[in-house]
C-alpha cells in the first residue's frame, strides 16, 4: 500500500484508527483460555468487530513471541485473518548491521506479508536502508518515542549543531527513503512538541501510540501533526481491546474503537 493508498483509506473510512494487538494470555476473558489457539481466538473476535473502525492493525511482537513456536502461529494466523485492505504494522523495533538488518526484512515482509515494522534507527543508515529494499513495505523509524525513557538519548543536543537525536534521526532518515516508504513514531504523550517535529518531516506519516492507555492528547496531536495527506495513524492497543474482559469483549471493544473513530471524523473535517 502506498502513501496515496493509505490516504484514500482514510478518506473512505473517515478514520486514521491504528488498533493495536498487544494480546496478552493474562489479560483476555477467561473462557478464551481453553480454546485451542486463545490469542487467535481473541485477535479473530477484536478484528471482527473493529475492521470498520480503523485503517491498520499492529500487533506487538513481544506479546506473541514471549510464547514461543506457538506465539509465531497465532501472529501469522492474525495475519492472515486481518482484511487485505487494512494497513499492517510488524511492531518489531529492529535494527542491526545490514545482511543482519536484511534477514529481518525477509522474515517481516517475506515470511509474514507485513505491510510495515518498526525499526530502531541507533545502529544507523546500514541498519535501516536493508528494509527499504522491498517494494511498497513501509519502514516505521522511531524518532520521538511515548515513553518516560525517550528523554534519556533522545532529547541529547548535539554540540556540533544543536539538534536533539530524534530531529538528527528525522532529517538524516529522510534522505533513505522516499515519503512512500518510510513513517516516523511520534508518541501521542508528545503532543505539545508535534507542531515543530512536524515542520521537520512535512509530508511523511506519523505512527502515533500512546493515546488511550498512556493518556497521549488526540485533539492535540490531530491538531498540530496532521498534514495534506493526513499523516497520522494514530494507535490504541489497550484502550480498546481490553475495554471488558468479560463475554461481551468484542463489542466493548467496537465500542472503543467507534467512539476514537468518530473524535477522528471530526478531527479530519476540522484540521484536514
Ligand atoms: O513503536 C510503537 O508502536 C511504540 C512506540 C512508542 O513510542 N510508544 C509505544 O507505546 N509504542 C507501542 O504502542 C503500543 C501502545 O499500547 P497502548 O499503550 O496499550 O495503547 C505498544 O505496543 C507499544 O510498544
Amino acid at each position: 500500500m502506498n502513501r496515496k493508498q493509505l490516504f484514500d483509506l482514510i478518506k473512505q473510512k473517515q478514520t486514521y484508527l491504528c488498533v493495536g494487538l498487544d494480546t496478552d494470555l493474562d489479560k483476555i476473558p477467561k473462557h478464551l483460555l481453553s480454546e485451542k489457539d486463545p490469542v487467535f481466538e481473541f485477535n479473530k473476535q477484536i478484528i471482527d468487530a473493529t475492521h470498520q473502525h480503523c485503517v491498520a492493525y499492529k500487533p506487538n511482537l513481544a506479546f506473541y513471541e514471549a510464547l514461543g513456536p506457538k506465539g509465531w502461529e497465532s501472529l501469522q494466523k492474525t495475519l492472515e485473518y486481518i482484511p487485505k485492505d487494512i494497513f499492517t504494522i510488524a511492531d518489531a523495533k529492529r535494527g542491526d548491521i545490514g545482511n543482519t538488518s536484511s534477514l529481518y526484512a525477509k522474515a517481516f515482509f517475506e515470511q509474514l506479508n507485513f505491510d510495515s515494522i518498526t525499526v530502531a534507527p541507533y545502529m544507523g543508515e546500514d541498519s535501516v536502508k536493508p528494509f527499504l529494499k522491498f517494494k511498497d513495505k513501509w519502514v516505521i523509524l522511531l524518532a520521538h518515542t511515548s515513553n518516560i525513557g525517550a528523554a534519556d538519548f533522545q532529547l541529547i543536543e548535539s554540540k556540533a549543531n544543536g539538534r536533539r537525536l530524534y530531529e538528527e534521526v528525522m532529517l538524516r532518515a529522510q534522505s533513505w527513503g522516499s515519503t512512500d516508504q518510510l513513517m516516523f513514531v511520534v508518541g501521542a504523550t508528545q503532543a505539545d512538541k508535534i507542531e515543530s517535529i512536524r515542520k521537520l518531516a512535512p509530508e511523511h506519516f506519523f505512527l502515533v501510540p500512546g493515546i488511550g492507555a498512556q493518556g497521549g492528547d488526540l485533539e492535540l496531536v490531530s491538531k498540530f501533526g496532521m498534514n495534506e495527506q493526513c499523516g497520522l495513524l494514530v494507535n490504541s492497543a489497550r484502550a480498546i481491546i481490553y475495554a471488558s474482559a468479560e463475554k461481551d469483549f468484542a463489542q466493548a471493544a467496537k465500542r472503543e474503537a467507534e467512539k476514537v473513530s468518530e473524535e477522528m471524523k471530526i478531527y479530519l473535517n476540522k484540521y484536514l
